[in-house]
């Protein structure tokens, strides 16, 4: 069996930017330009062990309680087509059960047509009491939202642009999903299609992410593999207590591919695995389009504004064409 290269990604630490702001803003443009992935050290607020538990505490419900979020592609007599739990679905590599939400948009939001499913609101879980399951993911979810702002606001600096250039894409209805996510070893003789090389099984394929950018919680668990820039795959080493970062494409266009959205797969541990990804999204009608960046420098081709919702829909259903999603709706407006 080949052995496999470990990798320990750069480090952005929070701690400093606040006293070297410039530094650490030049550092997360080249890990950017580069690797594509980082850790990011020493965000206050993130509550690891709060997450760890509410992982524990739903995926161990059984299934009969899940049906009741599950999302209407599983559950037909659910109406959320995005927002909820998805199940491991025999026949598919990608092998995980998950829920998903989002911050809930104001009802009479003159800006948000009701057709426009990005913004459903989430459904929840009956709670038991064991532990404060909605307001505590809500609250996480702020941070997380917070914590990407300030990487952009240091992607900013560090660009050389005005410090908010990219907050306003997010502001006030950032289409983001935050998802809790339990990979349930392989059992018995797995499928030929969940093989890879070495004796290696898939949790979930090599994948680029859509969305701008990814904060992921991965506890102590290894398994996360990442493309390097030779083609070959590099496990990445665990840093329990620290955040991993990497961009979508949705980033990475905009910036003509400056910014890398570096290739990456799960590999299955052999036992259960925990992570918690936050997909940050613009809001639907955020301008996405290509060379972003000529606003500011005059420089290159000049932009061409594109919104965030058709061109990602898009790219889920027709290009990715991620299963879960292909039945999807379109949105006209
Ligand atoms: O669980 C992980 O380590 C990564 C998950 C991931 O890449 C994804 O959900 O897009
Ligand atoms: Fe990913």
């Amino acid at each position: 069996m080949a052995s496999v290269e470990f990798t320990d990604l750069p480090i952005i630490d929070f701690a400093k930017a606040k006293t070297d702001r410039d530094e650490q803003a030049k550092k997360i443009v080249s890990v950017l330009e580069s690797v594509g992935f980082a850790f990011i050290d020493n965000v206050q607020g993130i509550d690891y062990k709060g997450l760890w538990d509410c992982c524990q505490w739903l995926f161990a419900k059984p299934i009969d309680f899940k049906r009741k979020i599950m999302r209407k592609h599983w559950n037909s007599e659910n109406s959320n087509i995005y927002r909820g739990y998805f199940p491991v679905v025999p026949g598919q590599p990608s092998r995980q059960e998950a829920f998903e939400f989002a911050r809930d948009v104001k009802d009479d939001d003159p800006t948000i047509s009701k057709t426009n499913w990005f913004y459903e609101k989430s459904i929840w879980p009956e709670e038991d009491g064991a532990l404060p399951f909605k307001e505590f993911m809500q609250g996480q979810y702020e941070i997380m939202h917070e914590t990407c702002m300030e990487l952009l606001r240091l992607c900013a600096i560090g660009l050389g642009i005005p410090e908010e250039s990219f907050t306003d894409l997010f502001n006030p209805n950032p289409c983001s999903t935050f998802r809790i996510m339990h990979y349930p070893p392989w059992e018995g003789q797995p499928p030929e299609y969940a093989k890879l090389e070495d004796d290696k099984l898939i949790a979930i394929p090599e994948h680029t992410d859509s969305d701008f950018m990814t904060l992921l919680t991965a506890f102590h668990y290894g398994g996360l593999e990442i493309m390097q820039a030779n083609g070959k795959w590099a496990a990445v080493k665990t840093r329990p207590g620290s955040l991993v970062m990497n961009i979508g494409d949705t980033f990475s266009r905009m910036l003509g591919g400056r910014f890398k959205a570096t290739r990456h797969r799960v590999i299955d541990i052999g036992e259960d695995r925990y992570s918690v990804p936050f997909f940050l999204s613009p809001k639907f009608h955020g301008d996405i389009g290509v060379n972003f960046l000529s606003q500011y420098t005059q420089e290159g081709h000049s932009h061409v504004p594109e919104r965030f919702g058709p061109w990602v829909l898009h790219t889920m259903k027709h290009k990715k064409k991620y299963f879960e999603y292909t039945d999807l709706p379109e949105i006209e407006n």
